[in-house]
């Protein structure tokens, strides 16, 4: 049976462990590396589908965990699936739920059979298994879903971490026999074991095992630092097939996308963007611009001058600074429109630097500008 996602490597950079691939899905073909925009309960945070498309998104994100608690799976089920519900036709990839209990539910329990918790918005009892999970990710029809997972705090003992990987990798073959469509939607396994890298090694080995025809890298950009984020890349990715698409997830911020396609790394996701663009927290090219601040009132220059989009090429950090000031929701729509163009483009990029085997170069450049610096 054809898998219903391809990953197709073109070509790999000559000096650091990047890669120009193409992710083949039943709702498009997107070029890697690539950022996902985050849209946990079915929606990207005042985006309009069309806002997407103009701005390049390829594959944007939602949650099982949310979306089964409102408005419930059925509910999406019977208005044809995510793509139908949220009137957008290229990518989907659904996260499976365990992170968001661990992070969002009170009062939870984890056993062998999965997750017993009370939900965030009603105290409900609930419970959530693998086989729970991917039946609901089915249900919503995302062309990529995700294992059902546990994502242990990266400073857990080791034998904690031990067993929860061991455990974590049952779930996800228990998730590939519950699995009802491989046929239109591809599954990911998710690697874990924390900082340690056997037990990164023995997840690895268990889910390449199982065949995926994607891979993520969970258990990261939860507290650790950025090198310990590092350290955990240089050597997960390596032992993760060339011929698959590689997922970190949960990351992140402009640094550490570079740094992670240097490791190896072809798509990523994360709320940043959206998140800081709602307390008017914008990222450009000469670093991050907060246009509230008193200083941009007479600024009638563009948030970013070196940005070419919709946002940058109509308004000014003045106008936008008085639409936040004034709580105007056009304001974060505006701030959040550019803060994902901006991630989006720099996969462009970077996608670029690749071609021209120039990474290291572009990273350098670019940490320059935006003012990183490397302690
Ligand atoms: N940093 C993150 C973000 C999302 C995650 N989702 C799953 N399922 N597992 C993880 O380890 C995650 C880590």
């Amino acid at each position: 049976m054809e898998p219903a996602i391809k990953y197709r490597l073109i070509k790999k950079e000559k000096h650091t462990g990047a890669r120009l691939g193409e992710i083949v899905t039943p709702h498009g073909t997107f070029k890697t590396p690539m950022f996902m925009p985050v849209g946990t309960q079915a929606s990207v945070k005042t985006m309009a589908p069309e806002d997407l498309k103009e701005m390049g998104a390829g594959i944007i994100l939602s949650n099982t965990y949310h979306l089964w608690l409102r408005p419930g799976e059925d509910i999406v089920e019977k208005a044809g699936g995510l793509h139908k519900f949220m009137n957008w036709d290229r990518g989907v990839l659904t996260d499976s739920g365990g992170f968001q209990v661990f992070s969002l539910a009170k009062l939870r329990d984890i056993s062998e059979e999965g997750v017993a918790f009370k939900s965030h918005l009603n105290g409900e009892k609930l419970f959530l298994s693998p086989e729970k999970a991917i039946h609901v990710e089915n249900a919503l029809g995302a062309d990529i879903m995700m294992s059902f997972d546990e994502c242990p705090p990266f400073f857990e003992s080791y034998d904690y971490v031990k067993k929860s990987v061991e455990r974590t990798s049952r779930w996800a073959e228990r998730g590939l026999i519950a699995h009802q469509n491989p046929a239109t939607q591809g599954l990911f396994g998710i690697v874990q074991g924390a900082g340690f890298e056997d037990l990164r090694r023995q997840s690895a080995r268990d889910l390449v095992g199982m065949d995926f025809p994607g891979y993520s890298i969970g258990g990261l950009s939860v507290g650790e630092s950025k090198g310990e984020m590092n350290r955990v890349l240089d050597f997960t990715t390596p032992m993760l097939p060339e011929d698959k698409p590689r997922y970190l997830m949960g990351v992140g911020s402009p640094d550490a996308l570079i740094d992670g396609v240097i490791r190896g790394v072809d798509m990523f996701d994360c709320v940043l963007p959206t998140r800081i663009a709602r307390n008017g927290t914008t990222m450009t090219s000469q670093g991050r611009l907060v246009v509230k601040n008193a200083k941009y009132s007479e600024d009638f220059r563009p948030l970013d001058p070196k940005c070419d989009c919709y946002v940058c090429k109509n308004y000014t950090r003045a106008y936008i600074r008085h639409l936040i000031k004034a709580d105007e929701t056009f304001g974060i729509h505006l701030t959040s429109y550019h803060n994902l163009y901006f991630l989006i483009n720099l996969m462009h990029q970077v996608q670029d630097a690749i071609e021209q085997d120039n990474l290291l170069e572009f990273r350098e450049a670019f940490f320059e500008e935006y003012g990183y610096n490397e302690n």
